[in-house]
């Protein structure tokens, strides 16, 4: 469903992708691991079409930057970026107008149910605390019920049910047959759900693990750490 092709993305002299393939199928979750400044947010803005790159992104087979890639995509971005002056019904109203979806009221309910957000549907943009912004932009990624979707960061800030609730709409998701990048730094977040995961470094994938070829008793946590240190942490004895 998603699929990105040799690419590479400079920002000046600065290489912050080095010839990146990644691909990730219906009903798949990827995660995408790395150290700070690895490059993961580059990888991400270019497959949701936000910068120039070189290589090629599908989404369901259709460049990305066409209109059919887009309604297949839903994108939750590390800071939620939401109109100050729309309140948070206004801006499911807003997506639902922009992909001309039809009978979308019940969905838009259902979603701020979800995230206890269901007495803030009067308020501003600009009057919601980070974690509610954070919820206002997963319910808009999520109305159009996107085929595929790339979550950057996307527990930072929610609290304990938001982050309860989001991880059961990612394995939905991912149930109903949704392809799914989550990039984090919250490794332990993921351990229980992921398929495969890529891990970053200096621009480039130094390694792709599929869940079935860890072994017994390693952990995501450990296979992160033998890649990015080199070496496997110490276990503890309560470990
Ligand atoms: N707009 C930009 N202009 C110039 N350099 C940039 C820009 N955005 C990112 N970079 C650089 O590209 C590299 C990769 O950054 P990126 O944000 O993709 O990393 P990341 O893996 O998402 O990091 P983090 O985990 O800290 O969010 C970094 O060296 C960063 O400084």
């Amino acid at each position: 469903m998603i699929i990105a092709q040799g690419i590479t993305k400079k920002y000046g002299k600065l290489v912050a992708n080095d010839n990146i393939d990644l691909s990730v199928g219906s009903g798949e979750l990827a995660v995408l691991l790395g150290p700070n400044g690895a490059g993961k947010s580059t990888l991400i803005k270019s497959i949701c079409g936000l910068l120039r790159f070189e290589g090629l992104i599908t989404i369901g087979g259709h460049e990305n930057h066409t209109v059919e890639a887009k309604r297949l995509l839903g994108y939750v971005p590390e800071f939620p970026v939401l109109y100050p002056m729309l309140t948070v019904s206004e801006h499911l109203e807003f997506v639902a107008k922009a992909y001309r979806l039809p009978a979308w009221e019940e969905r838009a309910e259902q979603l701020l149910h979800q995230f206890e957000m269901d007495d803030k549907k009067m308020k501003l943009g600009k009057e919601l605390s980070k974690g509610m912004q954070q919820k206002v932009s997963v319910c808009c990624a999520l109305l159009p019920q996107p085929k595929a979707v790339i979550f950057d960061e996307p527990l930072v800030g929610l609290d304990p049910h938001g982050i309860r609730e989001l991880k059961a709409v990612m394995w939905q998701l991912r149930d109903s047959g949704c392809a799914l990048v989550v990039s984090t730094h919250m490794i332990e977040s993921m351990e229980e759900n992921w398929d495969v995961t890529y891990i970053m470094v200096k621009g480039r994938i130094e390694r792709v693990c599929r869940r079935e070829e860890i072994k017994t008793g390693q952990s995501l946590e450990d296979v992160y750490f033998d890649i990015t240190e080199g070496h496997k942490r110490e276990e503890t004895p309560n470990e």
